[in-house]
């Protein structure tokens, strides 16, 4: 299989994305996780730019990798002046990493407007930029900013800027398309025409995506001959973004029979893709290819059917060797193979034709209607189908509960205070509780009535609310939907209430949180 190398820019590139701020803890944590994952090369920034870009590079001095190349990432010389006396290439040096990445103009309006100079001075700034840094660099990486642009306007000279980097001894030269505005068949017959120019040339691709195709833009390069792919971990990155690397690698390395990463590093994508974007605090698109939480989620009753029979009817690739999960999800579009296969989860072996699995769909198509949704409350629906074949102890029974709320003209907030009345075997606990609002409150009372019992309910906390208006159809009055998500440290839960009044709507998902945690309990023998 042939090499591609994959060059990782989430850490320069990525972070010029609108929101994005790597501190400087993060980017050393980002750049161990991609030298475990054996990225190529990885771009961590700007030496000189910026405070933090300079410490970092120190940092990464003391550092030691085990299977990535650090690359330092500035610009050619100013115009007019000599390339050792400009600091910003001389910081390159001091950052002492084995690669160094330049870019320069490769487009003669840019050379003419942006950096105001002629275009035979812009070739000089190349070509002696890259065989000064060749001096004290191991390996010198030359990026042709908006190369395809360049290329469509004037190629001779975009083929000149190239030609004076390889002259100066450029490593690699990499064809930007740098607005984002190239189509797959250009890129293909640029870069094509480029190899035939440079047949000994290492060429590599640099695609942003502003016409959302940077991905299929540099499988098309590869298909044309370029060897080493630059993008970003989920594709962050100025504007719309660079080329999602986490798309990239499995596409090269599963389709299109290329050596990328090792299989044990492809296993480990979804989670590298979760890392990032919990970093960069950018949340991760369900619905992004490989790695998102849907990419292998089945939905659709005649999907899931054919799934249970062969994953392969509707997956692309097997979830696994990406390191990502199969779903099948329970909605008002399942039929009897979706909650099948979740009964399956749950160690419950049910015949597909059953009347009790019948009347089950029945119940949940029902409750659907009604304004559950069992997608977004995974635990709700495990106690409905567990509680359906009779597998739910009963831990409690509800008396009463009452919420009051009161506010005064001195107070600044409202006071919700909630009594819970309930029998656990034969003993009635009645308890009462504030709250900082009234869910919180009808919380706390409940819980206090059951920590005697159950003393592992001091762990559970409610680390999300939503609130949803569910039908707005005539002749109907309003149901909310109520969203909770719980945790005890060690699992996180969802749980759902629907009803005409939000209090009850609460208070039912509530309640299935509470007994949830006591039947995982119960069920790994804590209680
Ligand atoms: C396509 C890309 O994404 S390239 C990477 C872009 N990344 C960044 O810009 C992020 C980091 N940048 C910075 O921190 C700052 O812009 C710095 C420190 C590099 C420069 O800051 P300043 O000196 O204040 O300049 P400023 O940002 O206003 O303008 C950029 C300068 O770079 C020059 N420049 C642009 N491209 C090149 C190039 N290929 N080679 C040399 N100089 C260039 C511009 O002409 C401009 O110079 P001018 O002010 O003399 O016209
Ligand atoms: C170099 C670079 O980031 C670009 O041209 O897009």
């Amino acid at each position: 299989m042939e090499k591609v190398f994959l060059y990782d820019t989430t850490l320069r590139d990525g972070s010029q994305a609108e929101g994005v701020s790597f501190s400087l803890e993060d980017k050393i944590r980002i750049l161990q996780k991609l030298d475990e994952f054996h990225m190529d090369y990885v771009e961590c920034g700007w030496p000189g730019a910026n405070p933090k870009d300079t410490v970092l590079f120190e940092r990464i001095k003391k550092m030691k990798l085990h299977h990535s190349k650090v690359v330092a990432f500035g610009a050619t010389r100013r115009p007019n002046r000599k390339v050792k006396e400009d600091p910003q290439v001389e910081n390159l040096v001091k950052a002492e990493s084995p690669v160094v990445t330049i870019f320069g103009k490769s487009w003669d309006f840019h050379v003419t407007e942006a950096l105001k100079t002629t275009l035979e001075e812009n070739l000089s700034m190349v070509y002696e930029t890259v065989e000064y840094l060749k001096r004290y660099v191991d390996e010198v990486i030359f990026d042709a900013e908006h190369f395809f642009d360049g290329f469509k306007h004037n190629p001779e000279y975009a083929l000149a800027v190239l030609e004076a980097a390889i002259r100066g001894g450029a490593d690699w030269v990499v064809l930007c398309d740098t607005n984002g505005g190239s189509l797959p068949h250009e890129v293909y017959e640029i870069t094509k025409k480029v190899k035939e120019k440079f047949p000994q040339a290492k060429i590599g691709i640099h695609a942003h995506n502003d016409s959302d195709t940077a991905v299929a833009n540099s499988l098309m390069a590869v298909l044309a001959g370029a060897r080493q792919v630059h993008g970003t971990i989920n594709g962050i990155g100025e504007r719309t973004g660079n080329a999602n690397l986490c798309s990239i690698i499995p596409n090269l390395q599963l389709k299109m029979g290329m050596q990328v990463v090792p299989e044990e590093s492809l296993r480990k994508l979804t989670d590298l893709a979760h890392f990032v974007a919990e970093i960069a605090n950018v949340p991760l698109p369900r619905n992004m290819p490989y790695v998102g939480e849907s990419a292998f989620a089945h939905k659709a009753g005649v999907h899931a059917s054919a799934v249970l029979k062969s994953s392969r009817t509707y997956e692309h690739v097997d979830p696994s060797v990406v390191g990502n999960r199969r779903k099948v999800t329970v909605s008002d579009l399942s039929g009897r193979s979706n909650v099948v296969y979740k009964l399956r989860e749950m160690g419950i072996e049910v015949d597909e034709r059953s009347p009790e699995l019948i009347k089950l769909v029945e119940k949940i198509k029902d409750m659907e209607k009604e304004g559950y949704h069992f997608e977004a409350a995974e635990a709700s629906f495990e106690l409905l189908c567990k509680r359906h074949f009779g597998l739910v102890r009963n831990y409690f029974d509800l008396d009463a509960y009452r919420v009051l709320i009161a506010k005064r003209s001195t107070d600044n907030t409202p006071v919700s205070e909630a009594t819970v009345r309930l029998k656990v075997g034969e003993l009635m606990e009645h308890t009462a509780s504030l709250g900082n609002g009234p869910v919180s409150a009808l919380d706390r009372a409940l819980r206090k009535a059951l920590e005697e019992f159950y003393p592992s309910l001091k762990e559970v906390q409610l680390v999300d609310y939503k609130v949803r208006i569910v039908n707005e159809s005539e002749g109907t009055s309003a149901k909310v939907r109520v969203l909770i998500e719980s945790t005890d440290g060690k699992r996180r839960w969802g749980t759902v209430g629907v009803s005409e009044n939000i209090i009850e709507a609460s208070w039912i998902a509530l309640t299935d949180s509470i007994v949830y945690k006591l039947m995982k309990d119960e069920e790994e023998g804590i209680i």
